[in-house]
């Protein structure tokens, strides 16, 4: 059974800090700028891609540091994610994280997170996050790829539409839960 326990985290409103500007670096804040374009994003690389050069040029949110890791640049940060091409590094990057008490992932090596990046697939306001437990991303990047094609787009418009009715309705909670099960009840029923 998969335990992980998912959160949505307001990323625009903590600090991140990314290290390693190559290709692993490059797919982790594409990632997370696809979904959250707002994310508040540190990186630090020794060297930095022109990729994400090319990024960081349209990215007031994103900093990029060329410098060589050191512990100091966890200060003030909520999260960090390790993918540097040195595997000492990256264990240091995780032990100086732990001793601090910020989550920490360490791309690609499952022993080395508190938590995982999953496939993620956005409508509007909808989102869902997909994680196999770490068994197999190839199988979250499908999953993700099915649910992107399946999902309405117009999913959105119905949550709205059914979030300006909620707005609209007088009464205790109680009442207000009621009438919106009823309202939803249909979308359960199977054609
Ligand atoms: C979801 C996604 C999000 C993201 O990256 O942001 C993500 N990996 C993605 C793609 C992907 N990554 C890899 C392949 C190559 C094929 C393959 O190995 O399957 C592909 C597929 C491809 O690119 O086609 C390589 C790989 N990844 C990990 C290992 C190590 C291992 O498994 O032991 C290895 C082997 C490295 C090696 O061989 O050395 C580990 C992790 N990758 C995770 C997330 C976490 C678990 C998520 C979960 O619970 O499923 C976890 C545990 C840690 C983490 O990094 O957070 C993103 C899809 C996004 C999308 O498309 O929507
Ligand atoms: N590229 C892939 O698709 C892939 C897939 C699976 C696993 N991996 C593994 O992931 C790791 C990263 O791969 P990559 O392709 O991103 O490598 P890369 O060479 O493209 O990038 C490595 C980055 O780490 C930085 N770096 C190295 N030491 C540093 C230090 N002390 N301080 C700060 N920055 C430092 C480099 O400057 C560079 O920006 C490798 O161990 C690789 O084996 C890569």
């Amino acid at each position: 059974m998969n335990e992980l326990y998912p959160i949505f985290l307001k990323v625009a409103q903590l600090n991140s800090l990314i290290v390693g500007g190559g290709n692993v670096g490059l797919e982790k804040l594409s990632f997370l700028l696809k979904s959250s374009p707002n994310a508040k994003v540190t990186l630090v690389a020794r060297e930095i891609s022109e990729d994400i050069k090319a990024i960081a040029a349209r990215q007031p949110n994103l900093e990029l540091v060329e410098e060589i890791y050191q512990p100091h640049f966890l200060e003030g940060r909520h999260m960090v994610i390790g993918a540097t091409d040195d595997p000492a590094v990256n264990k240091q990057i995780y032990s100086d994280a732990k001793s601090r008490n910020l989550l920490v992932n360490i791309a690609d090596t499952p022993e080395l997170c508190d938590f995982y990046l999953g496939g993620i697939v956005t409508k509007g306001n909808v989102k869902i996050a997909i994680s196999t437990n770490g068994k197999s991303p190839t199988t979250a990047k499908r999953l993700r790829q099915f649910l992107e094609e399946v999902i309405p787009e117009d999913i959105n418009e119905m949550v709205e539409n059914i979030n300006q009715y909620r707005d609209t309705l007088k009464g205790d909670f109680e009442y207000k839960v009621e009438a919106l099960n009823k309202l939803t009840k249909e979308l359960l029923v199977k054609s």
